[in-house]
């Protein structure tokens, strides 16, 4: 799968490189920035770099991120690469937000497999997330490359993209697919939420039963943690979006009596808000954390 390289940024001691490629689920062109850190570059480093995918929030395009979150200093410090996905498919016959808000539609994808028209043609976010991406990336980067973009890898993300990540890690656990999962203010219970419950009812359709299968909050329930595996998220307390669509108390009250309880470190951080001033300031804590499961300390 060949992509296309629109920018070569110097970061820190790595390098942000901006690529395009058609992706065969999505139907599209899909935008995704991958921070190589200075490692990659070293002549003398031989060990094989890991990726941390970062999945982003609603109205994001790859830029947010790379722009303003402060990956790469801790991409350096620790030896892994960060993938920078885009939200959704965007441009051409893709449909969006028939309200014209920005909680659905383009940016607003929700990292699930639509299957209610017109949104299941391009709105396939899940696969391309979890399956497409990450083995287009490793073929694309496999000559002679020391980068693994599929096995030793870890996931995190941000409001709809913490929810994303949170998603993708649980439904994929049991194939150990990820080695660790944060999150930076997720929707922890879309089904219960108005950002949650309008994505789902318009990707996914009027069968809510549909809707738990993507849930952060009921796959809990469902699957099994294999010892001491934890999930790190941090919220702030200033956060516009915490009382109507964040919530996650219910996430920890979901996890009560299940193999999960006492396993998802919530750190409520005082003063915080929703923006890329609180997720930068808790980087530095996520990395550590995605280091140590990825085997780099
Ligand atoms: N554009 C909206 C605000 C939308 C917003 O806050 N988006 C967040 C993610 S929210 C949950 O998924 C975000 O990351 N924005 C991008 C950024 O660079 O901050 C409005 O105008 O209110």
């Amino acid at each position: 799968m060949s992509f296309k390289v629109s920018e070569d940024v110097a970061v820190c001691g790595g390098r942000l490189l901006k690529l395009s490629h058609f992706s065969q689920v999505i139907g599209t062109i899909m935008n995704v920035n991958v921070y190589l850190p200075k490692q990659y570059y070293s002549q003398t480093d031989n060990k094989v770099i890991p990726a941390v995918y970062y999945l982003s929030g609603l109205t994001c395009s790859p830029q947010n991120a790379s722009e303003k979150a402060f990956w790469p200093f801790q991409a350096d410090k620790y030896g892994f690469a960060v993938v920078f996905p885009d939200t959704s498919p965007r441009g051409g016959d893709v449909p969006g937000d028939p309200e014209g808000s920005w909680d659905f539609g383009v940016g607003a994808g929700f990292y699930v497999n639509a299957t209610q028209k017109p949104y299941d043609k391009h709105y396939q976010m899940y696969d391309y997330i979890h399956k497409e991406l990450p083995t287009s990336l490793d073929e694309y980067f496999s000559n002679g490359s020391r980068l693994d973009f599929v096995d030793n890898v870890a996931i995190t993300g941000h409001s709809m993209g913490g929810f994303g990540a949170l998603a993708g890690f649980l439904k994929n656990y049991d194939a150990n697919r990820y080695k660790s999962c944060s999150a930076f203010a997720p929707i922890v219970n879309p089904i219960k939420v108005p950002w949650g419950r309008k994505a789902f009812g318009g990707y996914l359709g009027a069968d809510e039963e549909a809707w738990k299968g993507y849930d952060p909050s009921e796959l809990v329930k469902k699957v099994s943690n294999r010892g001491n595996d934890r999930i790190l998220i941090h919220q702030g307390t200033k956060d516009p979006f915490l009382e109507s669509n964040l919530k996650p108390e219910l996430l920890l009250e979901a996890s009560k009596g299940t193999s999960w309880e006492g396993k998802i470190d919530l750190k409520l951080v005082d003063g915080f808000d929703h923006s890329y001033y609180f997720v930068s300031s808790f980087v530095p804590e996520h990395a550590a954390f995605h280091a140590k499961n990825l085997g780099l300390i």
